[in-house]
């Protein structure tokens, strides 16, 4: 018979037993944790499986999602998610990056679903990266920010304010380019056509938007330049490395290795700018405005209003933007607008060495215009270049610069595919080169056929079978500015230069980062032209 001693002896046992499997204890809670965590997980998921069941995408395990597909080099990485792309599109499909939904879509009318949507207007966790560099300019702010933001800019960025920005600056600017390329004339080994458009493009974009005469050789030039490139680097390999995404970590690294200095350095000119632009107004400096190209020498002489001043007209007129606001502004318009421009132009340049066709017809038009006359490029004369519109747009179908573009869905959002709803919190991805390569939007969508910009062919299409500058409310508010700064520049180049090299589309491989770049640059070899028609 049991008794109360042999009880008592249990009990203490069994706490003697409880204590000893203390560790046991923490591994149980730990089981525990972790069974709530994916719990909660699972009741987070739910919605999101009940569409995603309802769509194809690359093979997903719990928690990983589809991770394992991306643990690739970049440039695996980039041939792995075309071969994705064209196993499961154009239809929209799934991936599962760990347990966060996102969906890619191709098809002109889902694209404009989204971009067009009220609802989509919130950038993707990973655009946070870049706001060591630019803070929460436009292309970051979230979107309440951003509203404010974008209506106070908007008016900024029209034609005519870009015009009267652009022009007075434009001519010096190719002058300079011109006399740069023709070190080239008589090389016959090709050299990087990028090299050069860069500098044009930089010191272009730092004259109009900072005021400052930017030259590209002198320190401060290239100082700034190497920063915007550098801090951009570093910005995509922090896009491409999840594990350095938490601010703390990231910050520890730029500390380590040295690179706080860049992101510090890409600001220096600016804010000295600013600063200056201040006093200046202080004591009643104020730029002027060109207002055409007859405008007097002595106004063309004194300060030229620049995208700065616009800003700080805005905070007089009481618009709510303090030193560091119009700072990081500054810097998202270097930033955004440098490679793009730069990259855009330099393919086209090389496209045209290839296609020496097309070249002809690029250079009869700019003939057509120009005659054999120094006449400078102005907004009438270069909107009569039609077929070179064509051309940078057909360059921008084969080669947008800009990846993609990724956003974060605020609530649900339907599309035209299946009638789907996609649900709030799903990132949307849309990459535009997979749109702009759909064979049944353009066919011979491998080759270079500026014709598909034609006025016909363009009524034929859907608006956004063609995105490389997005679209929406949140499109690319530069897409002016980069116009007319193509523009001049490629009909300055084509006026003075033909263009030649050994290359061929095929050859071309592309490097992809922040960016989409060609690999092996842009290798060309120019020969003055003798500035009569081809034929
Ligand atoms: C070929 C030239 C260019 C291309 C292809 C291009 C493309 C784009 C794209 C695709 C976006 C949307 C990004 C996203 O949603 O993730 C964008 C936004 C933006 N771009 Fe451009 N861009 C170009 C030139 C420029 C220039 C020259 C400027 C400035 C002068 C500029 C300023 C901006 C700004 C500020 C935004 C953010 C707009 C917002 O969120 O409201 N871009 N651009």
């Amino acid at each position: 018979m049991e008794t109360s001693q042999d009880v008592y002896s249990e009990i203490l046992y069994s706490t003697v037993k409880f204590r000893v499997t203390g560790t046991q204890l923490i591994f149980y809670a730990v089981i525990f944790l972790v069974l709530v965590l994916l719990i909660k997980i699972k009741l987070n998921t739910i919605r999101y499986e009940k569409f995603a069941a309802k769509i194809s995408g690359p093979p997903a395990y719990p928690i990983i999602g589809s991770l394992l597909e991306f643990i690739r080099t970049p440039k695996e990485l980039t041939k792995h998610l075309t071969e994705i792309c064209e196993t499961y599109g154009p239809e929209p499909f799934k991936i599962w990056f760990g347990c966060s939904l996102a969906v890619i879509l191709t098809k002109p009318e889902d694209i404009q679903a989204i971009l067009t949507s009220p609802n989509a207007l919130e950038k993707a966790y990973m655009y946070k990266c870049l706001k060591v560099g630019v803070g929460e300019g436009l292309v970051t702010a979230p979107v309440e920010k951003w509203k404010k933001q974008r209506r106070m800019l908007t008016p900024a960025f029209c034609s005519d304010n870009m015009k009267k920005l652009f022009f007075p600056t434009v001519k010096e600017k190719t002058d300079i380019l011109i006399k740069n390329l023709n070190k080239e004339v008589g090389n016959t080994q090709p050299f990087n056509m990028l090299e050069y458009i860069s500098d044009a493009v930089f010191s272009t974009l730092t004259q109009t938007t900072i005021g400052f005469n930017l030259d590209v050789v002198s320190k401060q030039g290239t100082d700034l330049k190497q920063s915007v490139l550098k801090a951009m680097q570093l910005v995509a390999v922090r896009a491409y490395s999840p594990w350095l995404y938490p601010e703390i970590i990231y910050s520890i690294y730029c500390k380590f290795t040295g690179y706080e200095s860049v992101f510090k350095q890409l600001h220096t000119l600016p804010v000295y700018m600013i600063r200056k632009a201040k006093e200046q107004r202080k004591m009643g400096d104020k730029p002027v405005i060109v207002n055409d190209d007859n405008d007097s020498v002595e106004n063309k002489k004194k300060r030229l209003k620049v995208f700065l001043d616009i800003l700080l007209e805005l905070r007089e007129a009481g618009e709510n933007l303090t030193d560091e606001d119009i700072k990081y502004q500054l810097a998202t318009i270097l930033s955004t607008g440098y490679e793009s421009t730069t990259i855009t132009v330099s393919f086209c340049l090389l496209l045209l060495a290839m296609h020496q066709d097309i070249q002809d017809k690029v250079y009869d038009e700019i003939y057509s215009v120009f005659g054999d006359s120094d006449e400078e490029c102005t907004i009438d004369n270069i909107n009569k270049l039609v077929y070179l519109k064509q051309v940078f747009r057909e360059t921008l179908r084969l080669f947008p610069p800009a990846p993609v573009i990724l956003r974060e869905l605020q609530s649900d959002v339907q599309i035209f595919s299946g009638n789907y709803m996609i649900p709030k919190g799903t990132t949307c991805i849309i990459a535009p080169m997979n749109t702009h390569h759909r064979p049944e939007l353009y066919p011979n969508h491998r080759s270079f056929n500026p014709d598909n910009f034609s006025p016909e062919n363009i009524a034929k299409r859907h608006k956004y079978s063609f995105i490389p500058f997005s679209g929406g409310p949140r499109g690319c508010i530069g897409e002016k500015y980069a116009t007319m700064n193509m523009t001049v520049i490629l009909a300055t180049v084509v006026r003075n230069f033909s263009l030649h090299t050994d290359m061929k589309l095929s050859d071309v491989k592309l490097k992809i980062d922040l960016a989409a770049r060609s690999a092996q640059g842009y290798p060309v070899t120019i020969r003055p032209r003798n500035r009569r028609k081809t034929t």
